[in-house]
């Protein structure tokens, strides 16, 4: 993909850094037992949610960025008190090498792995699964499509998925065998409204930086732009004006300009192109696999670039005459992962939000909402399911324990739940449980309760006769 020194550091490892300090600052806040609400029935318990790990978590990751998109998940399966297998995308073979090879050096080992079966220990490389020997607690497997089909045929506790929709299915379906909760995190098209009344300079530049960033393949990237027609030429001028701003003259020689991952990736993106009105961009070479930034004008709703996520630097513009027909044009779609609307007008933004559902979503910017750490980052509907970064990841890799400890005594209040049954109790538990009381319902609660007194009272003065 060709990412530079900095960006590579800003996209990659910036993030990671980002989560780790997070989670060390705010884990002992997170894994405490949460204290739930009350009512008059548990009032004398404990009653908490207690956080526990949920035992062997399986990372896949994505090829786009590579790092982080296998390491954040980490970090939160870790702080959540799980074993870890990492899966590293194959076609970002380099980093996956690298992520295998660094790991080990720098993780827990453990020294039995009772639940992990001899076949996945020869796929560990772990030898002879009787011997007794120190194994990673967060074990990497490198490979492709073989060996994450065999890795799939394992009983885990959780499985994080990044990647395509499709291979979501198949990794859906394998968990299913096992009963293993699954997060998906896919990808889709993310649609991108501005609006008329925006400064479109601002917007643009925003939308650029966001658009053709790592070469266009980033999940959350604008995938295409609803406007009205009277607004996309400048639309157009604007984004061209930023991509001399970013990349100068001539793009194919910025260092921040990234490179298509790979051959078919490149074949693909290129296709999308054939019968379109390019408006600025278009040239290629396969031999780099370089893909200019490119704008498409007056974009079929029919068309192929307008069928399939496009995870490259193609920008197609949709005409839409007004927000109403933006927001139709979004929900007659799948549910995007990201969703972007850039306008003055706050309560055209707050209506956006509320007549469309995405997985996540920024106004007047793009991609931003994924770095905000007390933010959920995940998908919906064919977006994806589950979420993650910071707490949400703790929350994602633990299982939330109901935990209510009562001692034994107050039995009086337990009868109300015992055989027989009456109306009286009925309704003393309702008023109880709902705060619905009537006079006479307090009345019974209040010589229940005297009653219960009582007898405690006799207890106590008899075991104080016995003693004298
Ligand atoms: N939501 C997110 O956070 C996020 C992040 C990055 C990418 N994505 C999405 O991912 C997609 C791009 O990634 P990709 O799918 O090309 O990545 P990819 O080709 O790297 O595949 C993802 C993972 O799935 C595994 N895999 C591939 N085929 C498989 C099979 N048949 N069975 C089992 N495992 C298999 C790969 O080994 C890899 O680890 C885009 O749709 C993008 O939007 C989503
Ligand atoms: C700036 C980094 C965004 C990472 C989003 C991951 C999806 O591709």
């Amino acid at each position: 993909m060709g990412f530079s020194g900095p960006n590579a550091y800003s996209h990659e490892i910036l993030g990671v850094l980002g989560e780790l300090a997070l989670t060390m600052e705010k884990l002992p806040s997170w894994a405490a037992p949460q204290p739930v609400k009350k009512n008059l029935l548990t009032l004398r318990d404990e009653a908490y949610i207690g956080y526990e790990p949920l035992g062997v978590v399986l990372v896949i990751g994505a090829w786009n960025y590579p790092f982080v998109l296998v390491m954040q998940p980490l970090i939160g399966a870790i702080a959540a008190g799980n074993a870890v297998v990492v899966k590293p995308s194959e076609v970002s073979e380099n980093t996956a090498r690298l992520v295998a090879e660094l790991l080990p050096q720098y993780l827990d080992k453990v020294s039995v792995a009772p639940c992990w079966t001899p076949g996945f220990s020869v796929l560990l490389g772990w030898g002879d699964p009787d011997t007794p020997a120190l194994q990673d607690l967060y074990a990497v497997i490198t490979g492709g499509v073989p060996e994450t089909t065999e890795l799939l045929t394992q009983r885990f506790d959780h499985i994080l998925y990044t990647g395509n929709t499709a291979v979501g299915r198949i990794v859906m379906a394998a968990a299913a065998k096992h009963l293993t909760p699954v997060t998906l995190e896919l990808g889709g098209k993310s649609p991108c409204y501005i609006d008329k009344d925006c400064d479109l300079a601002v917007a643009c530049r925003r939308i650029t930086w966001g658009k053709y960033m790592n070469c266009g393949q980033t999940c959350i990237a604008p995938d295409y732009i609803l406007c009205d027609p009277s607004i996309q030429s400048k639309v157009v001028e604007n984004i061209k004006a930023t991509l001399k701003e970013f990349y100068g003259e001539d793009v194919k020689s910025s260092p921040d300009y990234g490179r298509i991952i790979n051959q078919r990736h490149f074949k693909r993106v290129k296709s999308l192109l054939e019968g379109q009105k390019i408006a600025h961009g278009g040239e290629t070479d396969e031999a780099s696999c370089f893909i200019a930034p490119t704008i498409l004008t007056d974009v079929s709703p029919e068309s192929k670039v307008m069928e399939e996520e496009i995870f490259g630097p193609v920008l197609p513009i949709v005409t839409v005459r007004s927000v109403e027909e933006a927001i139709e044009f979004i929900n007659l779609r799948e549910k995007p992962l990201a969703l972007y609307v850039f306008s003055n007008k706050k309560q055209l933004i707050r209506r956006v939000i509320a007549e469309t559902s995405s997985g996540g979503m920024t106004a007047n910017d793009v991609i931003m909402h994924s770095v905000v750490p007390d933010l959920p980052f995940g998908g919906v509907g064919h977006s994806g399911m589950g979420a993650y970064h910071g707490r949400f990841s703790f929350e994602t890799f633990s299982h939330r324990r109901a935990c209510l400890i009562k001692d034994l005594r107050w039995e009086v209040l337990s009868k109300l739940r015992y055989p027989p049954g009456s109306m009286e109790m009925v309704h003393l538990a309702k008023c109880l449980l709902l705060k619905q009381c009537n006079k006479s319902t307090v009345a019974q609660f209040i010589s229940a309760l005297l009653a219960g007194l009582k007898a405690v009272v006799a207890k106590v003065s008899f075991g104080s006769l016995l003693t004298l």
